[in-house]
C-alpha cells in the first residue's frame, strides 16, 4: 500500500512543520485528507508518532488548531498523526436529515457492512492499516505509535488500541466508553453494523477491556462538567471494566472541565508526555 500523498499546506510550528496532506484511500474509496505535525527532531532522525482520532462534527484541524499539541510533540520528538472523522465526497453517504452524529464527520472507526454505508465507512481499516502504512512510506516516521483521541475518537483510540498490537499506548478524552448502550453508539451501529447485536460488541471499549486480563498503558481523562457525561460517555462502565480485567488503566475526572478543546488543551501535554515515556 505505497501510495502518494500531496501537500496542501505546510507552516512551521515549534521549530518543525505542520502539514495538511490529501491522497486517494483504497480502503475508503475517496479523496481524504489529513494533517501531521513534524517536530523538528524529525528532520535528522525517523521519529514516533502519536496517532490522534477527532470526535463528531470534527476532521483534521480542530485538533491542530485548538489542542496546542505542537510545543510538547516539538520537545519531545513526537509526531502528530491526525485523521479525518469519516469519507468525505459528494457520493459518500450521509444521514438524510443532515444529522451531526449519522455520516460525514460521524463515522465512528468502525468498517460498516451495511448499505448504503459499506461503500466508503470502513473507518477501522482505513486509521489501523492504510494511515500508518502511507505516512511511514512517505514521512520520516519510525513505527513506534501511540493512539490517542476525543469523544467518538476516544472510543475509537480506545477500541483500537485494545485490539491491535501495534499501539504501545492508548489514551483518551472524554470518550464514549460504553456505545452499545448509549444513543449515540446505537444509533451509529444500527446504521453501520445492523441490528445484529452481537457484531457491536468488537467496536465497545468497555466490553472489550473487561474481557482482557492486560492491556498497553491507558490513560483517560474525564471532565466532571461535560454536559455529554451522563447520557453517552459512561466513564463509570469503563471503570468497572477496568476494575474486572485489573490492567490498570488511569481513568482520572477532571473537576469542572467540559467537553470542549480546552479541556483538550489543558491535559494534553500529560497525555504526550505519557505517550513518549510508553514509547521510549
Ligand atoms: N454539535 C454537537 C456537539 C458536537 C461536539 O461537541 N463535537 C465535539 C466532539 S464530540 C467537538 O470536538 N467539536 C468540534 C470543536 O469543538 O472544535 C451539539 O451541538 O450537540
Amino acid at each position: 500500500m505505497n501510495q502518494a500523498i500531496e501537500k496542501v499546506s505546510s507552516q512551521l510550528a515549534f521549530g518543525g512543520q505542520q502539514i495538511r496532506f490529501k491522497h486517494q484511500s483504497q480502503v475508503l474509496n475517496c479523496e481524504m485528507q489529513f494533517s501531521v505535525y513534524l517536530p523538528p527532531q524529525a528532520e535528522h532522525r525517523a521519529v514516533p508518532a502519536v496517532y490522534w482520532l477527532s470526535g463528531l462534527t470534527c476532521n483534521d484541524e480542530n485538533f491542530s488548531s485548538k489542542a496546542g499539541a505542537q510545543r510538547v510533540a516539538a520537545e519531545l520528538g513526537l509526531a502528530l498523526v491526525i485523521a479525518d472523522t469519516s469519507p468525505r465526497g459528494e457520493d459518500v453517504a450521509d444521514d438524510p436529515d443532515g444529522a451531526y452524529d449519522l455520516g460525514l464527520g460521524a463515522g465512528f472507526y468502525v468498517n460498516a457492512t451495511e448499505a448504503p454505508w459499506k461503500a466508503h465507512y470502513q473507518m477501522y481499516d482505513y486509521i489501523v492499516d492504510e494511515l500508518p502504512a502511507l505516512v511511514e512510506a512517505n514521512l520520516p516516521l519510525n513505527q513506534q505509535r501511540a493512539i490517542s483521541g476525543h469523544s467518538m475518537g476516544g472510543h475509537g483510540a480506545l477500541v483500537i488500541g485494545l485490539r491491535e498490537s501495534k499501539f504501545s499506548s492508548i489514551s483518551a478524552f472524554s470518550p464514549i466508553c460504553h456505545p452499545t448502550s448509549c444513543p449515540w453508539g446505537q444509533k451509529a451501529f444500527g446504521n453501520y453494523l445492523g441490528e445484529d447485536k452481537a457484531s457491536w460488541r468488537q467496536y465497545d471499549a468497555a466490553l472489550l477491556l473487561q474481557e482482557r486480563s492486560s492491556a498497553p498503558p491507558i490513560m483517560v481523562d474525564q471532565g466532571t462538567a461535560d454536559n455529554f457525561l451522563e447520557q453517552q460517555l459512561d466513564t463509570e462502565a469503563l471503570i468497572k471494566a477496568n476494575q474486572l480485567s485489573g490492567s490498570g488503566a488511569q481513568i482520572r475526572y477532571q473537576q469542572g472541565y467540559d467537553h470542549s478543546y480546552y479541556f483538550i488543551a489543558t491535559f494534553i501535554e500529560e497525555h504526550l508526555r505519557f505517550h513518549a515515556s510508553n514509547l521510549n
